[in-house]
């Protein structure tokens, strides 16, 4: 197993109280504090954010449930590897270098009808949810949880819009049927003999805009600064972490940085994570913001789909799309 990296210091990730955007006021210094925090790690937590307590304590409490369920069960739940909604088992995610992640995951996207014309398509990631009927207790915590963190999600597009000086509503264009993505984790505790390449995730980047993270008490996320050292960043009571993804990175031509983490579960006991990812429509163009290029800083990044990039970067990482491969 890795070393136990330092705490992140209040500079390196700093917690951003969020009230005037959940309460309504003058978000221009919160705005501020975003930049520079996009700038330096990309990390920040967040309070005051406006997901109630009462469903975050009602998600944890089924994600436990879920996964104490026998294995056949969960089995039969198992994701459309184009629709991806419903039950991945460990072994599938793996990034290039590392061992399979220990983890294993339930996902949950934004829930279209069938006969929506992008699912009947098979356009990726859309598609209804899948929900068991015997688990009608997943399916209520885990929809009123999702309803706030997407809300919270398309406030953090207007607050970032800000940030970089452009229309309020510039991202927020994009997030008609957005390709969210809510996974409910668990991680097993790291078996102490595991070897070094070896990891709850291994070290990756995030692929799309923002990541609004719930982890429980166990911590266990840890972070790499622009410097290359790994810092950890332990659960904060009532915040969630946010960090930016590789699409967001691309936006800003390179500005703001998507850096790389990962999750060592030290302690020995089950751990649990709900992050949310909040990717943008399919067809979002997603390229160089007209202040964040100029002739002596050219577009680092060519033009791409938010979709297409984020299934790219699946193909890679979770053996995704082939329709004869299991998911
Ligand atoms: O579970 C966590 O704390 C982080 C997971 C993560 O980084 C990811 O799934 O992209
Ligand atoms: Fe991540």
């Amino acid at each position: 197993m890795t070393d136990l990296p330092r705490v992140a210091s209040p500079d390196e990730v700093p917690v951003l109280d969020l009230t005037p955007l959940t309460q309504g006021g003058d978000i221009r210094e919160l705005a501020r504090q975003l930049d520079e925090a996009c700038r330096n790690t990309g990390f920040f937590y967040i309070s005051n954010h406006g997901v109630p307590e009462r469903l975050t304590n009602e998600i944890f409490g089924a994600t436990r449930r879920y996964f104490a369920l026998p294995a056949e069960a969960r089995e039969a739940h198992v994701m459309d590897p184009v629709y991806r909604r419903g039950f991945m088992k460990q072994g599938i995610n793996q990034h290039p270098g590392f061992q399979p992640d220990l983890k294993e995951s339930y996902e949950i996207g934004v829930d279209l009808p069938a006969d929506d014309p992008d699912v009947t398509a098979r356009l990726p990631l859309h598609a209804p949810n899948q929900w068991p009927e015997e688990l009608p207790w997943l399916r209520e915590a885990s929809e009123a949880y999702f309803a706030a963190t997407r809300a919270l999600g398309e406030r953090m597009l207007r607050l970032i819009a800000v940030a970089l000086d452009l229309p309020e509503d510039h991202f927020l264009q994009y997030t008609q049927k957005p390709m969210v993505q809510m996974r409910l984790f668990h991680y097993p505790p790291q078996p102490p003999a595991s070897p070094e390449n070896a990891f709850g995730v291994a070290p990756h980047t995030d692929y799309g805009m923002i990541t609004l993270l719930n982890q429980d008490p166990i911590g266990g996320l840890e972070l790499q600064k622009r410097d290359g050292e790994w810092i950890r960043a332990p659960y904060v009571d009532g915040t969630l972490v946010v960090n930016i993804g590789d699409l967001f990175q691309r936006w800003t031509n390179d500005l703001y940085v998507s850096n790389p983490h990962r999750v060592v579960n030290r302690t020995g006991k089950e751990r649990y994570s709900i992050p949310m990812f909040y990717n943008l429509d399919y067809h979002a163009p997603v390229e160089c913001l007209p202040g964040c290029c100029s002739a002596e800083n050219p577009p680092r990044h060519a033009p791409i789909s938010s979709g297409d990039y984020l299934v790219s970067r699946f193909r890679t990482v979770q053996k995704y799309g082939a329709e004869t491969e299991p998911a």
